[in-house]
């Protein structure tokens, strides 16, 4: 997710000498500075966080409290910049994450892959110590990867994003997994297969974003002549359920990542 971010940030203009990147392994840090040429790369978190106007902690939620931990000394050095602490951890709240960095400036974003592109949908939620002005620098940053962000007032709304848009990438994928390889076995040779199918992604993210007040439901309807072959196909989704096991899938992921924040947070739950 983190090279997503980069790359969107680099498109947006930002310069690659204004980025440093922390990675255990220096095989890694090596690809990326081929990748991302200008980019700095460093093992050591401590040191990188040095003069920093915005960190970004992107490993994964399971890491993150002793990463957090390893912060608390040189956050303490860094406090009188008052940097902005941006985590895009699945789970993690901010509460959990201010004890463990013993530090309150905090904006948690739920980003997506296709950050990548400078596509990605993102949404943010800030807890009540960050200030307007900071609130500001940690939309802009968002902004320079996601082509649409939005604020949430509630913490959990950032779970329906993580299981919404943070993991959707991975659900559009699945469906084009299975319409590739029924072209295939149908003939299809497999290329073109698939250009068919991401050509077709794109074109219904672009043909859905032009006319955001018209349902989904509405676009759909418009594929689908009567008693066409739209409709042949969709039949066999509603005899099998299909939109339930979507919302099912979407609702997983949602409380999984605020088991995630349960388990990894240690936060006791009062009802
Ligand atoms: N992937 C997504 O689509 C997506 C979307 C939204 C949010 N997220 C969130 O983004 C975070 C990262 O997910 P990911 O899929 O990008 O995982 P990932 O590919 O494993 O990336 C995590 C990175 O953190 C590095 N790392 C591990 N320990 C570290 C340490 N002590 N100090 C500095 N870096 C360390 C890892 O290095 P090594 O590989 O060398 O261990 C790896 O490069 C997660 O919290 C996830 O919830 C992911
Ligand atoms: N990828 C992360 C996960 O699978 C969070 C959203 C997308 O946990």
């Amino acid at each position: 997710m983190a090279k997503a971010m980069i790359a969107g940030l680099l498109a947006a203009g930002h310069p690659a000498g204004n980025i440093t990147v922390t990675e255990p392994q220096e095989t890694t840090l090596a690809l990326l500075r081929t990748g991302f040429p200008g980019v700095r790369t460093s093992t050591d978190n401590a040191a990188a966080i040095f003069g920093s106007h915005v960190i970004v902690l992107a490993t994964k939620p399971q890491v993150l409290k002793a990463v957090a931990e390893a912060l608390v000394a040189p956050l303490k050095t860094e406090s009188t910049n008052n940097p902005l602490i941006l985590s895009i951890a699945a789970g993690i709240r901010v509460a959990d994450l201010a004890r463990w960095l013993d530090y309150k400036t905090i904006v948690r974003v739920m980003p997506n892959t296709p950050a990548l592109v400078s596509e990605g949908a993102s949404g943010l939620y800030a807890s009540q110590s960050v200030s307007e002005k900071q609130k500001d620098l940690a939309f802009a940053v968002c902004a320079s990867f996601s082509k649409l962000a939005y604020w949430l007032d509630k913490e959990q709304l950032l779970d329906v994003v993580t299981g919404t848009s943070g993991s959707g990438p991975a659900y559009f994928l699945y469906l084009c997994e299975a319409m590739v390889e029924a072209a295939v076995e149908q003939g299809m040779p497999r290329e073109i297969a698939r250009g068919l199918v991401a050509q077709t992604c794109l074109g219904v993210g672009k043909m859905t974003l032009s006319q955001l007040d018209t349902e989904f439901s509405v676009l759909r309807r418009n594929v689908t002549s009567p008693k066409g072959t739209t409709e042949a196909g969709i039949k066999v989704f509603d005899d099998n359920n299909v939109k339930q096991h979507m919302k099912d899938c979407v609702v997983a992921a949602t409380k999984r990542a605020d088991e995630l924040g349960d388990i990894l947070g240690s936060q006791v739950k009062f009802f």
